[in-house]
């Protein structure tokens, strides 16, 4: 029989011929009173009081702390539970002293003896080095967990302030441990250790801050993610891909490509060549802009292609090296594949690239490859391939998918007929417009006919398409950069990532064949944060597609007649074979052929007059 039963039982048999405290003080000499297991004895022999503390109605035993009467307590106040014994309740009272910095204190104090009754105590078996060891530890433990927690609010408090900053800039973020956004350009420096020429270059542009997808973007690749990205035109995608890809790069190397930078088309690949030189400024780096087919055969062979360190060109031109036996070029060590414009370069049929793409893909063996793909529009087909094959993916959204961009006055006039747009165009231009002005078409027959149209008016306008020469193309761009020419009528070539600086306005003479192409059409204007306007003609033809332009102009906040909204819905598959085909349409010549072949030769003329008058200005200076 354990002692304390015997004690208690001879207790009992004494009955109350002797005062059970002495009893038990003779008895229990040396030994502990188990409370918890002999609670009833303890009443019976008046140890301690047959009360219910209101903590034990839910199982919960908690020391007295307050009046020290019906708690527990003996006379002196001293604890009638002892609390080394009391495991039960010490996880949740511990718990509780984490979140009740008061009561902790109360708990470090360091609890030596036991105490049965009155004077009576109990040696506490554990030495006081011991005791103390324990209570270190304990204390230990508890500062770590109000320090983690402390961290751990710190850390919600943080991403709390990272979650309104984004939807401030109405950024939209899906994917595993999403790199903090960008504030400031200075960041680049201070966090990411940022080149200084690369640096000073993007200070030289003067931008005051980074636009919500640089916020974004520009620090996921820094950190080497991959990732698919929409924001809208003009907000300065270009530049979000091209400081990272320099700073990973770090110098230029005998390596080969180590970046390569697709785009759909030629005049697209010249303007983004142009801005890496621009941010490249001083750091050596051979950025090439592959050039015709025709000429650029040996030029990229093993040795040849080490001379380069970035590539940017469309998919065609390095499809066609690639075919070569043996290819022309080789990608092994690419780091860095940029899709820009991604959505048209994965649709596939005759105007996408997709059979391409996948070549180029291919071809990139090197392991450390990483993918980035950019656009202002969004198709699941694209973020489908993306979840599949890139390696833990993020996607940044800037805003609605496939929404145009709010810092364009869109407007939609009815103009009854394809006579009725030549008469609101000629209207247009007599009541003044302020250019540069461009004229979209639906095909380079059409743009050739309207520029004669608009020539035999006297209008400074031009016409670029995929007919002309890649010099003609070149020397229209730069014309119309430079404020040159007025009006430049265009087809679909120049819908996509082109930036001409103030575009004042933009026409759609025809009807787009989709929203997506709609958005990237008006967004040649009111770009880096300056308004633009953007006319679109319709006529009784165009109905089927007016309700999805209709909808992207309420959703920028563009006033459209409500009946437009309810116009009948498209399924998908109409969408897109209307989408890759255009309408038919009467032809926009009004003009007899002979008048026009006349106002060919006048505008000739003029043209070479102007260029004698500059050539005879030029060496007029240079002789005084
Ligand atoms: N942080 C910035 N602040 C102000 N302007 C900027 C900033 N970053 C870039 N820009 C300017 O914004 C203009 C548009 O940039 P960019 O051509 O990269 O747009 P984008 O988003 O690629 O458009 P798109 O979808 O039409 O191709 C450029 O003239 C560029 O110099």
């Amino acid at each position: 029989m354990h002692s304390l039963e015997v004690a208690v039982t001879a207790l009992l048999f004494y009955g109350n011929s002797m005062d059970g405290y002495d009893l038990f003080k003779k008895l229990g000499i040396g030994a502990k009173f188990d409370f918890n297991r002999f609670r009833k004895d303890a009443k019976k022999l008046h140890l301690i009081k047959p009360t219910t503390l209101p903590e034990e109605k839910f199982g919960v035993t908690q020391r007295g702390t307050d009046t020290g009467k019906d708690n527990g307590n003996d006379p002196n106040g001293n604890s009638l539970v002892p609390s080394l014994n009391d495991s039960t309740s010490g996880k949740r009272r511990r718990e509780k002293s984490v979140s009740d910095d008061e009561h902790s204190h109360e708990e470090e104090k360091p609890c030596d003896d036991v105490y049965l009754l009155g004077n009576m105590k109990l040696k506490n078996s554990l030495k006081d080095g011991e005791v103390n060891k324990n209570l270190q530890k304990r204390n230990k433990k508890k500062k770590q967990k109000l320090d983690k927690s402390e961290k751990e609010l710190q850390a919600e408090h943080r991403q709390e302030q990272i979650n309104q900053f984004r939807n401030k800039h109405r950024i939209h973020v899906y994917g595993t441990d999403v790199p903090d956004p960008l504030q400031t350009f200075d960041e680049l420096y201070k966090l990411y250790n940022l080149n200084r020429l690369l640096s000073n270059n993007v200070n030289v542009l003067r931008f005051e801050m980074p636009t919500p997808i640089q916020m974004q973007a520009i620090p996921v690749m820094l950190h080497r993610r991959e990732i698919l990205a929409c924001a809208p035109t003009g907000s300065g995608k270009t530049l979000a891909f091209i400081l990272p890809i320099l700073h990973h790069l770090q110098c230029p190397q005998n390596k080969g490509f180590r970046a390569v930078v697709l785009s759909p088309t030629r005049e697209l690949a010249a303007q983004t060549h142009r801005e890496f030189q621009r941010i490249a400024e001083g750091t050596g780096f051979r950025i090439h802009l592959m050039e015709k087919v025709n000429i650029i055969n040996n030029k990229y062979g093993k040795k040849a292609g080490r001379k380069f360190d970035i590539l940017v060109t469309t998919p065609k031109r390095l499809v066609y090296l690639l075919k070569q036996d043996p290819p022309q070029i080789s990608l092994d060590s690419v780091e860095w594949l940029i899709v820009d414009e991604s959505d048209k370069l994965f649709e596939d049929g005759k105007t996408g690239f997709r059979d391409q793409i996948a070549i180029i893909y291919q071809s990139c063996s090197g392991k450390n490859i990483r993918r980035a793909l950019f656009s202002a529009t969004f198709t699941y087909e694209v973020e489908e391939w993306c979840k599949l094959n890139l390696d833990n993916l993020i996607q940044v959204y800037v805003g609605a998918k496939n929404a145009a961009t709010e810092s364009v006055n869109q407007e939609l006039i009815f103009v009854g007929s394809e006579i009725g747009k030549l008469v609101a165009i000629r209207d247009m231009v007599k009541r003044g417009i302020e250019p540069p002005v461009l004229i979209f078409l639906q095909s380079k027959e059409r743009a050739k006919e309207l520029f004669h149209e608009l020539i035999y008016d006297g209008i400074n306008v031009d016409v670029i398409h995929a007919d002309r020469t890649q010099l003609q193309r070149d020397n229209i761009v730069k014309q119309f950069r430079t404020g040159n020419i007025w009006f430049l009528i265009c087809t679909e070539l120049m819908g996509r990532g082109i930036d001409f600086k103030g575009v004042s306005l933009v026409v759609n003479y025809d009807f787009p064949n989709s929203a997506i192409s709609y958005i990237h059409r008006i967004g040649r204007t009111g770009r880096a944060g300056h308004r633009g306007k953007a006319v679109t003609f319709f006529t009784e033809d165009d109905v089927v597609n007016l309700r999805s332009i209709a909808t992207v102009m309420r959703q920028a906040g563009c006033p459209v007649p409500d009946y437009m909204l309810k116009l009948k819905k498209l399924d998908r598959h109409k969408k897109r074979k209307l989408a890759r085909s255009a309408l038919r349409r009467k032809s926009i010549r009004t003009v007899p052929r002979t008048e026009i072949l006349k106002a060919h030769k006048r505008h000739r003329r003029l043209k070479q007059d102007k260029l004698l008058h500059s050539r005879v200005s030029k060496e007029h200076s240079s002789e005084r």
